[in-house]
C-alpha cells in the first residue's frame, strides 16, 4: 500500500527478479507502451521547465520542435515516428534542458527520465524488447490489482499491488480480508510536493494520513506492516535545495541523519498505538538499485551486495513471523534476564565484551561455565516460550527491545548462536583449551590482520564471495594451529562459519566441512 508513485509497484517487480518470476507477454507489451509515454511525459516537463525558468532552449531550432511536442497528441503509447524521436533528442541535448535537468528536484519529473532519454535510439527501434532493467525504471501506474505468488522459506506469499491514485483507493477496502502482512511504501522525497489528483495537497501529508488510517483500521489491528521510507536517493538530493524546516515546522534538526530520523519519527506517529511487533520500519537506501544491480553481472556477485539481497529476503520472511505478541514478548524478557547477568552499562557490544573478558580473564575455565550457565538458562527460558530464533528473534527485534543499530543488533545475536555452539558441541575443545584460545586474541593480532587483508584483497580482485570467505578460515585455522594446536582447528572453523551463516546463507555447500 501507499500513495501514488511511492515505489509499490517497484518492489514487486524487485521481488519479482529475486524470485526469478518472469514478464509475460502481455506485461512487457503492456511497459513498453508505457516507457514511450514516460519519455514523452518527461521531456514536455522538462521543456516546461525551461519556460517556466524564463528562459528559452539554447539552440534556436529546437523551439518550434518544443512548441510542437508540447501540442501533439496528448500521450502516447507507441514508437515514435522517426522525426519526432529526432526532436526529442535534439532537445534532450539542449544545454538549456540539460541545465534545468540538472535542477530536476525541483520538478514533478520521473527519476528515470535520463535512462530512458539517454536510451532513445534503442528504445525507438522496430525490434524493441524492454530489459528487466528498463521495466523496473519505468513509471507504470497500477490500476486495479496486479498478484505475484512465489516461495520464500518454505512458504508459500501472495503479495497484491493497488493502485495509489485517489481514485483507486476506494477499491482498498474490498481487499482487506485474510492479509497476513502489508508493507507500505512511504516516498520521503515528495515532502515539498502536491499530488496530481489534488493540487492543494502536499504529498507528504497525504500519505502520512494514508498510514495513519490504515494504521487504524480495525481489520488490520494483528496485521504486521513493513513500512518502506522510500526514496531516501531523492529526499538526500533535496534536502540542500529545499530545506526540511520550510516544510515541516517543528524540524530542527541539522544534518541529513537527523532529518531522516524525522521523516521515521513521522511514521512513528501516524501509526502510534501499535505494538512493535506490529511495525517495522526500513529505509530503502538502495533506492532502486536492488533489481538493477540484480541484472548487472559486475554487482551480482559483490559480496555486499549478495548479503543484502538475502537480507531483504530474510525480511521478506519476516513477514511470515509465526511469532505472537506473546511469544515475542516472552523472547524479550529471556533477554532482559540473559543480559542482566552480565551488567553491561551502557548495554553497547563493546561493554557486553568488556564483561565476557573479564570473567575469563579473572576466573578462568570457570568463568566460561559460569558464562554457559547464562546461556543455558536463556535457551530453556526460549524453549519454553515456544520461540524460535530464526524467525521470532531477529536482528530487528534486537534493534527493536535494546534501541540499538542493526550492526550492534547482529553482533548480540549471532553471539548468541555462538555461544550457543561454544557451550554445546564445542564445550570440549574450549574446556580443555581454555588459555590458549582465551589468550590468542591478543597474541595473535598482526596474524589475524594478515588474513583479513588477504581476504580484502581477494574480494577486490574479484574472487567469489564464499570462495574468499572459505580461504579466509582456513588462514584463521592456520594461526590457531600454529599457537594452540591442530586439536582447535574444528572450533574456529566453526565459530568462523556460524558468524557468516546467521546472517547470511548463501555459501552453506561451498564452506569446509568443520568436522564438529
Ligand atoms: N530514485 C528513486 N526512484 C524510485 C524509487 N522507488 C521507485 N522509484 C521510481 O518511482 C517511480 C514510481 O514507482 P512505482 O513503483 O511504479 O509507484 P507505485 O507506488 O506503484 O505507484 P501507483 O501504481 O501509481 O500507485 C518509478 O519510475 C520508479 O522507478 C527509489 O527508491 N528511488
Ligand atoms: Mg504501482
Amino acid at each position: 500500500m501507499g500513495a501514488a508513485e511511492s515505489g509499490k509497484t517497484t518492489l514487486l517487480e524487485q521481488i519479482r527478479l529475486l524470485y526469478n518470476q518472469n514478464w509475460t507477454e502481455a506485461e512487457m507489451f503492456h511497459s513498453k507502451a508505457f516507457i514511450y509515454n514516460n519519455i514523452l511525459q518527461n521531456i514536455r516537463i522538462l521543456i516546461e521547465g525551461v519556460k517556466k525558468s524564463g528562459e528559452k532552449l539554447t539552440n534556436p531550432e529546437n523551439e518550434p520542435r518544443a512548441e510542437s511536442l508540447l501540442n501533439n497528441d496528448e500521450s502516447r503509447y507507441a514508437r515514435f515516428p522517426e522525426s519526432m524521436a529526432n526532436d526529442i533528442k535534439s532537445i534532450w541535448n539542449d544545454p538549456s534542458i540539460q541545465e534545468i535537468y540538472a535542477k530536476r528536484s525541483t520538478m514533478n519529473l520521473n527519476d528515470s527520465a535520463k535512462y530512458f532519454l539517454d536510451n532513445l535510439d534503442n528504445i525507438n527501434k522496430e525490434d524493441y524488447v524492454p530489459s528487466p532493467k528498463d521495466l523496473i525504471m519505468s513509471y507504470v501506474p497500477t490500476v486495479g490489482v496486479q498478484n505475484v505468488i512465489f516461495t520464500c522459506n518454505n512458504r508459500a506469499f501472495q503479495l497484491f499491488d493497488i493502485g495509489g491514485q485517489k481514485i483507486d483507493r476506494r477499491k482498498w477496502a474490498t481487499m482487506y480480508d485474510g492479509i497476513d502482512a502489508i508493507f507500505f511504501c512511504l516516498a520521503i522525497s515528495e515532502y515539498n510536493q502536491t499530488m496530481y489528483e489534488d493540487p492543494n495537497m502536499n504529498r507528504l501529508i497525504d500519505s502520512l494520513s494514508l498510514l495513519q488510517k490504515i494504521s487504524d483500521e480495525p481489520k488490520f489491528k494483528e496485521t504486521p506492516i513493513f513500512l518502506f521510507l522510500n526514496e531516501v536517493d531523492v529526499f538526500k538530493e533535496k534536502l540542500n535545495i529545499f530545506p526540511l524546516e520550510n516544510y515541516c515546522l517543528n524540524y530542527s534538526g541539522k544534518s541529513e541523519e537527523d532529518a531522516l530520523n524525522y521523516m521515521e519519527s513521522l511514521a512513528k506517529q501516524a501509526t502510534i498505538g501499535r505494538s512493535m511487533g506490529l511495525i517495522y520500519i526500513y529505509r530503502m537506501f538502495f533506492k532502486i538499485a536492488l533489481a538493477l544491480l540484480l541484472t548487472s553481472s559486475v554487482f551480482s556477485t559483490n559480496p555486499k551486495f549478495t548479503y543484502f539481497v538475502d537480507k531483504l529476503k530474510g525480511r521478506i520472511g519476516d513477514a511470515a513471523m509465526n511469532c505472537s505478541d506473546d511469544q515475542y514478548a516472552a523472547a524479550h524478557k529471556c533477554f532482559d534476564a540473559y543480559y542482566a547477568n552480565w551488567n553491561a552499562v551502557p548495554f553497547t557490544f563493546e561493554q557486553f565484551e568488556k564483561q565476557y573478558d573479564h570473567l575469563m580473564d579473572s576466573k578462568g575455565v570457570q568463568g566460561f561455565e559460569q558464562a554457559c550457565t547464562y546461556q543455558d538458562t536463556l535457551t530453556k527460558c526460549l524453549i519454553a516460550a515456544n520461540v524460535n530464533m530464526d524467525n521470532c528473534v531477529t536482528n530487528e527485534a534486537f534493534e527493536d527491545w535494546y534501541k540499538i543499530n542493526v550492526t550492534e543488533a547482529e553482533q548480540f545475536r549471532t553471539t548468541y548462536f555462538i555461544f550457543d555452539y561454544e557451550c554445546n558441541a564445542g564445550k570440549p575443545i574450549v574446556t580443555q583449551n581454555f588459555v590458549c584460545l582465551r589468550d590468542i586474541k591478543r597474541r595473535d593480532k598482526k596474524d589475524m590482520d594478515i588474513c583479513q587483508t588477504q581476504y580484502n584483497n581477494a574480494l577486490n580482485s574479484g574472487t567469489p564471495f564464499c570462495k574468499a570467505y572459505n580461504d579466509y578460515v582456513t588462514c584463521v585455522e592456520n594461526v590457531y594451529t600454529h599457537y594452540c594446536g591442530k586439536q582447535v582447528v574444528p572450533w574456529i572453523c566453526n565459530v568462523e562459519e556460524i558468524g557468516l551463516k546467521v546472517n547470511y546463507d548463501g555459501c552453506n555447500n561451498q564452506l569446509q566441512n568443520c568436522n564438529q
